[in-house]
């Protein structure tokens, strides 16, 4: 297979990626760079534009607005630093991360603080390039796609499923309402914003809002997960680090509180902060400013925090496993959402539309919910929240066989009994607690860590192998995000394919 740009566009006349593709422009005069990236990110699940220089490469940016770039920082008519900086201009949203050979790593390092979203030495393993690519288009998506309110004036003349207005943020109850009147309140006013709620129940989408209504919506969005990096990686990643800071750090590194100066930074499950973290989290908002790990220089930044988490924080500094100074430093605002079982009509709503939206997403006809359906979903104590109820509509409707949606068609044992992840069944819960009892008679510590990562072990090599190893489907399937269940797969030793470790 030839691949030059233009051949290849033409090549694919007819990819057209459906809604929500994840999408990446691949820019190198290097033929097979850009061979192997399309080998490495395949259809459906990606989609990836290529260009063989910066000028093909720009009218492609221009054309599909992908999700990301992967950019050579040597091309032979334009460089890829003055090119990022043209991309900047075109789009600041859009993820740049920058390829460099030997000798220019330097030059990338440099380019970081001047937006680039990561580098990447060649030659790489996809092992290197993927997670940092699925991180990127995860990061574009959460900064792009527009976290509808009600009452933001856009509307959806297509009905639900249509993407055009972007993702619709449902919620009439009186606890949701005051949630948007916060989102409106705090948006515009550059203070930390702390989000609160149990897992599944919004947090996320209420970020993004807040973002998208900023005075800094058309600047840089970077996203993490606290919960889903170690404590030391975690450190250079938000500080970044001085080449020589420890064993394996043999370049400089940006952390994000460099690269989103000016932007906004997510940090999605705040609460799991380790100590040391938190103490250097406290003296980035106070001061605002920070030592990139083992130097000594201090770096000015002004990046708007807005933090999540599922943790009972009260609770977390009650036990002193949380830093007071540092909740009222990020809680300059709070926004708590609630569970969705208190949310009373709203689930009669939600079920309606996500069951509108998907049928047509899945092509499946769909009329109406049977009212005894209709009644399993609003009894359901839905302990995973909005994402379990997505996943138990869409469940439902690959079953369905009709336009109505008969009991029959739920997910087995869906609203009978309490499903296993509110409340076990007994034997499965009986011998997970035997399990504990043995570990506790042979003095085993970090004991939370260590059935989680059994647990872990389990669902993820089950979820994969039904998966068949496809990680976009596992991680749909899983609720978790793509850059986290790779980060879970690399750590707990699961065979990507599904096969449990022996
Ligand atoms: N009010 C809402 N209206 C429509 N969709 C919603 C709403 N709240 C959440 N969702 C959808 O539910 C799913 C989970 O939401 P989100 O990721 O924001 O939850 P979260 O609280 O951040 O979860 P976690 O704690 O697990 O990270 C997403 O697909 C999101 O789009």
């Amino acid at each position: 297979m030839t691949i030059s740009p233009k051949r290849n566009e033409k090549a694919n006349p007819a990819m057209q990626p459906n809604e929500g593709t994840p999408s990446l422009l691949v820019i190198d005069d290097d033929p097979l760079i850009l061979q192997v990236m399309k080998l490495c990110l395949p259809e459906p699940d990606y989609c990836v534009y290529t260009a063989d220089n910066v000028a093909t490469g720009q009218a492609l940016f221009t054309k599909h607005s992908p999700d990301a770039v992967l950019l050579d920082i040597q091309m032979p008519q334009q460089s890829g630093l003055a090119a990022l900086h043209e991309f900047r201009e075109l789009d600041p949203r859009v993820p740049v991360i920058l390829m460099t050979g030997h000798g220019t790593a330097e030059t990338a390092i440099g380019a970081m603080s001047g937006g680039a979203f990561e580098y990447i030495t060649k030659p790489f393993e996809p092992d290197e390039i993927l997670p940092l690519i699925d991180s990127a288009i995860e990061t574009s998506r959460m900064a792009r796609m527009p976290a509808v309110l009600p009452g933001d004036g856009i509307s959806n003349p297509n009905g639900p499923g249509d993407a055009g207005a972007g993702e619709q943020v449902l919620g009439q109850c009186p606890a949701m309402v005051e949630v948007f009147r916060s989102i409106g309140r705090v948006a515009s006013r550059d203070v930390a914003v702390l989000v609160l709620g149990d897992t599944g129940t919004g947090k996320e989408v209420v970020a993004r809002a807040i973002y998208q209504h900023s005075l800094r919506h058309d600047q840089v969005f970077h996203a993490i997960n606290c919960a889903a990096i170690p404590e030391n990686l975690l450190e250079s990643e938000l500080f970044g680090h001085e080449k020589g800071a420890f064993t394996g750090a043999d370049q400089r590194r940006i952390g994000k509180f460099e690269i989103c100066n000016g932007g906004t930074l997510f940090l999605d499950e705040i609460g799991d902060m380790t100590p040391l973290m938190q103490t250097k989290m406290l003296r980035v908002l106070q001061e605002k400013e920070f030592e990139r790990v083992g130097g000594s220089k201090p770096i000015k930044t002004n990046v708007r925090v807005i933090a999540a988490t599922n943790r009972d924080l009260d609770a977390a500094m009650a036990d002193g496993s949380f830093r007071s100074d540092l909740y009222y430093r990020l809680n300059e605002f709070t926004i708590s959402l609630p569970a969705l079982r208190d949310r009373g009509d709203d689930v009669p709503m939600m079920t309606e539309f996500f069951f509108k939206a998907f049928a047509k997403q899945l092509g499946k006809d769909y009329v109406s919910i049977a009212p005894e359906t209709m009644q399993r979903f609003t009894s359901h104590s839905w302990p995973g929240n909005v994402r379990e109820l997505q996943g138990v509509v869409k469940q439902t409707l690959l079953k369905a066989s009709g336009p109505v949606i008969v009991p029959a068609f739920l997910p087995m044992g869906f609203g009978e009994t309490k499903s296993i992840s509110g409340h076990p069944q007994r034997s499965w819960a009986s011998d997970l607690e035997t399990e504990i009892q043995s570990l506790l008679s042979d003095g085993a510590h970090n004991l939370s860590a260590e059935i989680h990562d059994r647990v872990d072990r389990i669902l993820l090599a089950q979820v994969l192998a039904t998966s068949e190893g496809n990680i976009s489907a596992a991680s749909i399937r899983l609720g978790l995000s793509r850059p986290t269940l790779r980060s879970r797969i690399k750590q707990l030793g699961v065979d990507a394919k599904g096969s449990p470790p022996q």
